[in-house]
């Protein structure tokens, strides 16, 4: 809706809302079956000018279609707008309220409440509430110029019932799994690093404060490596920020690769990483930091970074103490970082006591 046309307001209409345009041409397609249909069926009822009308509307149908394929989308709305509204005044005038032609009027509210901004929803709506009222009236006043049988008008009036039916079920499930996977989308921009495909900072505080619960609760031990990589500026200075980036991600999958499956890893900050190592203690961290460690010197960094360089880590390690909570924990471990950075770098350092 507006949020819509808001967010991406320089775009072209067909780039805003694809979901919406294809959605559009399989309309187009079911809609221009459908009149097909309705030209066998209004010959074999004896209706040979709502026959034809049929054969108008595939041909608007069709250019909808190749309108909206090559991204005239304007054209599209038109010719679709104008066939339904014809069409349905057509048919209820030439064969009576009764044949139901008017229920095709009702599938554009839900496309004008997505497609439109409020102020022209509101304006449409209204014109659209006005035509189908109009109609309604028109059919008290006057007969039908081309009645058929009344079982032929029941017959009718169940086919357009029906291709409603199946057209907003089939509309409001696609509209459903639109939303879902919108939201899936969102949700994982909200939880993770773009860069590097871990989680990001706050979603690893939520996983990690629950985590930390239960294991606070079964007294189970829990390690912390807290990872920076050393000299980083000099990496981007040297190569380029894009270059950086590359080795960022590439952190990310060492360190990923050397934990486990249950570990839990995030980038805590610009080039900072930690990890959350659940059953360990403090000797199994360190050795696990180590490992780390050793697999960042392993690593043939010149394939990524086309440069002499090496890349290494300095690790701070802890353990989590009873009825301690998560901040805390990883402050012990920035503390033992900051220790590995002072004295050298490329060095894992273990908490002190
Ligand atoms: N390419 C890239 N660089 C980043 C990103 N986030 C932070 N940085 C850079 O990381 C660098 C971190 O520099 P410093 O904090 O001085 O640390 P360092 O150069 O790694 O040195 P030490 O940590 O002391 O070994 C800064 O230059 C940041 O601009 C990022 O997402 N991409």
């Amino acid at each position: 809706m507006e949020s819509f046309n808001t967010t991406a307001t320089y775009e072209p209409a067909r780039e805003r809302r694809p979901q919406f345009w294809r959605l559009a041409m399989r309309c187009a397609q079911i809609a221009g079956t459908v009149d097909v249909i309705f030209f066998f069926l209004f010959l074999a009822l004896g209706s040979p000018i709502l026959a034809w009308v049929n054969v108008v509307s595939v041909a608007m149908y069709t250019g909808a279609y190749y309108a909206l394929k090559y991204h005239k989308n304007k054209i599209a709305v038109v010719l679709i707008w104008a066939e339904v509204l014809i069409h349905a005044a057509l048919g209820i005038i030439l064969i009576g309220w009764g044949s139901g032609f008017h229920y095709y009027l009702l599938m554009f509210i839900p496309a004008i409440c997505v497609s439109a901004s409020r102020r022209w929803a509101v304006y449409a709506l209204l014109g659209l509430w006005g035509y189908y009222i109009a109609l309604d009236v028109l059919m008290w006043f006057i007969e039908p110029l081309q009645p058929i049988p009344q079982t032929a008008l029941h017959i009718v009036h169940l086919f357009n019932l029906s291709v409603v039916f199946a057209m907003f079920s089939y509309l409001s499930s696609y509209y459903l799994r639109m939303v879902v996977s919108a939201q899936r989308k969102l949700r994982e921009m909200a939880t993770t690093d773009s860069l590097t495909g871990l989680s990001n900072r706050r979603h690893m505080t939520y996983l990690a404060e629950k985590e930390l619960a239960r294991f606070q609760r079964s007294g189970h031990p829990v390690g912390f490596l807290l990872l920076d990589v050393d000299h980083f500026k000099s990496i981007n200075d040297a190569y380029g920020h894009e270059t950086g980036d590359r080795v960022l991600s590439c952190v990310a999958d060492v360190i990923r690769k050397e934990l486990r499956a249950q570990d839990l890893v995030g980038r805590w900050g610009g080039e900072e990483f930690l990890a959350i190592l659940p059953d360990t203690d403090s000797g199994k961290a360190q050795a696990s930091a180590e490992r780390v460690r050793n697999a960042f010197l392993a690593k043939d960094w010149k394939a990524i970074i086309g440069g002499e360089v090496d890349i290494t880590v300095s690790i701070g390690v802890s353990e989590l103490r009873p009825d301690e909570d998560l901040s805390t924990a990883v402050s012990r471990a920035d503390a033992a970082l900051y220790r590995g950075k002072t004295s050298g770098r490329n060095r894992v350092e273990l908490e002190t006591v």
